[in-house]
Parts: structure tokens; C-alpha cells; sequence
């Protein structure tokens, strides 16, 4: 068995990717927020206040057959970017790609942060990072693709991620021709939890190999490129106009400039993100923000979006490893 389906950017600078999900009987569809940074799958529900709810597709457990309470559950989670949510738990099948998986834990938000209530394109996060990430007490629970995995033809899934344009996320196969080239493996650490794995080297433009050890996680939740500042620093000292905006707290450039593209090592190969994808988006006037930032303070470097929508990338859980292909 095998289940695919289509993303599409939630806004027009491509701040998160949006798929259909299904929960319960009959089938209540939310727009959701795939994150492979993250192990839980919660949603906006009838149990989310209504002020906070507003503009949000909700999931009411009452109104499907196959909810079932999860009796003394709770969970709670905090996000890399202070976003939080917390609430109680049910379990009901969730249909992801016409792949469903029965019993599959549904975290209702009795709580949001702001960042949620503001952001009305999403009802809701998927987990698709390891078990171990998993918030829920006393029990944790498993994300929706380790409930999956062992009934999937292999226990695989994708993330092909596009600018301004659709994309997928496959399980259970891999659809080689959405890559350009082909795909290579790493190992994966699994000790946090997520994703993570190591880069040897770095280059700018068409620029010599610089070796730089770099330990990632592939997040598909997280917007941007953040990686160590010497990384970050020798990128927009090549780019004339860039300069650090406090109020940003980022690199902005003129978004006139034509910006090098940034290649990162996987094993012996490597992934070239284009300069386009790099000048992410207008902050005022023909001022630009960069999609590659520092990762300080985080204590680990995040592949987000704008790596990840230059190839094709495969989660392998049966491996332990991550796969990427240029696009
Ligand atoms: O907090 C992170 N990542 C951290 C970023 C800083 C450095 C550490 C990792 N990801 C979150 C992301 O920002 C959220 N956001 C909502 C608004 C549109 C953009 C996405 C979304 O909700 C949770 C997750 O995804």
C-alpha cells in the first residue's frame, strides 16, 4: 500500500506547506501543516475556544463514529519559534494520500498561541519527526507515518516542496522522477528525535568546497535555511548590498541583486539551492530578506523549507537515514 498527496505553499512566500487531511466518519478535511521538526499531530477543534478558532477549519470528535477519548490524556508542545499548543487526545482513523491509518492519535488544541489563532492556513500540525518527540502523557503516541510504516509497501516517505507551486508528499514509494538527479543517502542520529544528520562541506556559487561540519535536521516546518554564522556570514559578504537588520533580525539585500546559489554536502554529494530561492521575500520598499540565517541560538542547524524545495527528499525510517536528490 501506498499514499500520495498534494501540498501547496500556504501564502506567496512559500512560510509553510499546506495537505488535506482526513479525519473521522463521516471524513472531516483539515488543511494542515506537515512537520518533520515535530512528533505530534494536533489539530484546531470544537474543544479550541471559538475566539481562537475563528477563520480555522475545526475537527469535532463528537461528530465522528470512530472517535474514541484517550481518558487522562494531555499533551503540550513548544515550538523552536515560541508557537505553543496544548490540549487533550482522542484516537480516530486519518486518511493522509487515500492512506489511512485507524487509532491514530488526534491531539485537540484546548489551548493556541497567538502565532496559530493568526495563522488561518493551517488547522493544525502533522508530526512526521521521530516517536521519541511525541508530548503526549502519560502515554506518548506514535506520529501518523510510524502507525503507517509497517503497512506501506516500504516504510518510506518523500517531501518534494515547490516554490509557488504544488508538490507532494508520497509514503510508502519513491517517485524518482520528480528528481533531476540522483538520490543520496545519509545516516540519521536518532538520540533528539529528529531528522538529523551531518554535513562535511559548503560552497557559495560556483566557489571552492569550504569543509564545515554541519549537524541538521531535515525540517520541513521550519521556513527558512538556518545554518552556523561563519556559514551565514561568508554567504552575504558575496552579496554587495546585504547587511544585518537588527529590526529583521536577519540578512536583508536589495532585492535587485542577483544572489549565489549555496550548495551543501550529502556524503559525497552535494545540493545547490539557487540564488532565487535564497532571496526569500520583500520586507519594505526594494528591501529583501534571506532565506539562509543563523542558526545561533538553536544549538543545531535546520534544513527547512528553502533547502528542502531544491531536491527531492526521502525520510527513510526503515534505514534510519535520509535521502536527497537535486530537483
Ligand atoms: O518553530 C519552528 N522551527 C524553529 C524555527 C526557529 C529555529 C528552531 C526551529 N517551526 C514552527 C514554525 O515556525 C511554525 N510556523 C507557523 C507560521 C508559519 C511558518 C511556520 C509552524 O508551527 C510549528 C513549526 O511549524
Amino acid at each position: 500500500q501506498t499514499g500520495s498527496a498534494p501540498n501547496h505553499p500556504s501564502d506567496s512566500e512559500d512560510d509553510e506547506y499546506i495537505t488535506n487531511v482526513s479525519i473521522g466518519t463521516p471524513a472531516q478535511v483539515l488543511p494542515l501543516d506537515f512537520d518533520t521538526g515535530s512528533s505530534d499531530l494536533w489539530v484546531f477543534s470544537s474543544e479550541t475556544p471559538s475566539s481562537s478558532a475563528r477563520g480555522h477549519t475545526i475537527y469535532t470528535p463528537s461528530k465522528s463514529s470512530t472517535s474514541k477519548k484517550v481518558s487522562g490524556a494531555s499533551w503540550s508542545i513548544t515550538y523552536g519559534d515560541n508557537s505553543s499548543s496544548s490540549g487533550d487526545v482522542y484516537t480516530d482513523t486519518v486518511s493522509i494520500g487515500g492512506f489511512s491509518v485507524t487509532g491514530q492519535a488526534v491531539e485537540s488544541a484546548t489551548k493556541v498561541s497567538s502565532q496559530f489563532v493568526q495563522d488561518t492556513s493551517n488547522s493544525g500540525l502533522v508530526g512526521l519527526a521521530l516517536d521519541s518527540g511525541n508530548t503526549v502523557k502519560p502515554t506518548k503516541q506514535k506520529t501518523w507515518f510510524s502507525n503507517a510504516s509497517s503497512h506501506l509497501a516500504s516504510p518510506v516517505f518523500t517531501a518534494d516542496l515547490n516554490h509557488q507551486a504544488d508538490g507532494s508528499y508520497n509514503f510508502g514509494f519513491i517517485d524518482t522522477s520528480l528528481a533531476s538527479g540522483p538520490i543520496t543517502y545519509v545516516p540519521i542520529s536518532t538520540g533528539n528525535g529528529f531528522w538529523e544528520f551531518t554535513s562535511s562541506s559548503y560552497a557559495i556559487g560556483g566557489g571552492s568546497s569550504k569543509k564545515h561540519s554541519t549537524d541538521g535536521i531535515a525540517d520541513t516546518g521550519t521556513t527558512l535555511l538556518l545554518l552556523d554564522d561563519t556559514i551565514v556570514d561568508a554567504y552575504y559578504n558575496q552579496v554587495q548590498s546585504a547587511q544585518y537588520d537588527d529590526s529583521q533580525e536577519g540578512y536583508t539585500f536589495d532585492c535587485s541583486e542577483d544572489l549565489p546559489s549555496f550548495s551543501f554536502a550529502v556524503g559525497s554529494s552535494t545540493i545547490t539551492v539557487p540564488g532565487s530561492l535564497i532571496n526569500f521575500a520583500p520586507v519594505d520598499g526594494n528591501t529583501c530578506f534571506g532565506g539562509l540565517q543563523s542558526d545561533d541560538g538553536i544549538g543545531i542547524s535546520i534544513f527547512g523549507d528553502v533547502a528542502i524545495k531544491a531536491a527531492l527528499v526521502v525520510f527513510d525510517l526503515g534505514n534510519k537515514r535520509l535521502g536527497w536528490a537535486q530537483k
